[in-house]
């Protein structure tokens, strides 16, 4: 596919975008992030924080939900998107797996796999070879390949989803919360695959997940959400050893384990994010 390798080399740009739902519902309140080419970068953040608000603005997917983009700009390679048309988006090589994995249920595995790869013009033989590739990375969707989708498991489903994003060959893929539901062991595998294919197929990825502990392991960089904003960015190196990090989100502290309902933790992340 393309060159493997985290390089300084922006894809995509997001510059203080606004979002609002039903023309009165502000969600998004002037977030940025970059993502850089053949690079791991996690959009982390508690349920409601904007994750998934995020990735739809960027693969032009929040028309259908009444959502729009009212303020900042969103760039692929220098190229303005974010009023472009999904399908044109994905041509560009950006693809999102939404939350939820959403297979075809009544299509088999393979089936499912090869509406991946509907936009794609370069002929039978080089999806063919890309089928091969992705059964190489889940050799678990080689051996479910003839059963319908909606009678395999939660982990199953979601390596189709990836596995289906894979076949439209992105530069790009934006990954909505692949741990969700999911047992820590196979989040621990997805999580895995998801690092060759970006070390050895050079994809990118910005990948939201409320499970930071897992995303700061397999990422380069992190953006952290709250209630609509970066409240915090760094690479997942740093992240993992900032304190309030370790409070927050990993659930640590220097006096042990913490939950997020402990008083003390609230108010000093209220006084945080305020
Ligand atoms: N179609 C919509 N119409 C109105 N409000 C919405 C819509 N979709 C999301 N929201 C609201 O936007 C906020 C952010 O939601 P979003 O799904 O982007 O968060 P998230 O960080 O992905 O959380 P989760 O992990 O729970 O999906 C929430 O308050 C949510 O209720």
């Amino acid at each position: 596919m393309l060159d493997a390798g985290k390089t300084d080399e922006t894809l995509l740009e997001v510059n203080n975008i606004e979002v609002i739902y039903n023309h009165v519902i502000l969600v998004l309140k002037g977030v940025s992030l970059s993502v850089p080419k053949g690079g791991i970068t996690a959009l982390l953040g508690g349920n409601g924080a904007g994750k998934t608000t995020t990735l739809k603005a960027i693969s032009g997917l929040l028309a259908s939900e009444r959502g729009e983009v009212t303020k900042g700009s969103i760039k692929y390679r220098g190229d303005v998107i974010q009023h472009t048309d999904p399908a044109e988006t994905v041509k560009r090589g950006v693809v999102q797996v939404m939350e939820g994995r959403h297979c075809f249920e009544h299509l088999t595995i393979e089936e499912n796999l090869l509406t991946g790869a509907y936009t794609r013009t370069d002929g039978k033989g080089a999806i063919a070879a890309d089928l091969e590739m992705v059964y190489n990375y889940f050799p678990r969707l080689r051996e479910r390949r003839k059963s319908q989708a909606g009678y395999t498991s939660g982990g199953e489903q979601q390596m189709c989803a990836i596995g289906r994003a894979l076949m439209s060959r992105p530069e790009t893929i934006l990954l909505d919360e692949p741990s969700m539901g999911l047992a820590p062991q196979l989040v621990e595998q997805i999580f895995s695959i998801v690092k060759s294919v970006n070390e050895n197929e050079g994809v990118s990825f910005l990948l939201a997940e409320q499970n930071t502990n897992v995303a700061l392991r397999f990422a380069h960089y992190g953006y952290i959400l709250e209630s609509g904003r970066v409240v915090m960015d760094g690479p997942a190196a740093e992240l993992r050893e900032n304190p309030d990090v370790k409070e927050f989100y990993l659930g640590m502290s220097d006096e042990g384990r913490k939950s997020f309902r402990d008083v003390r933790s609230y108010r000093r992340r209220k006084r945080w994010l305020s």
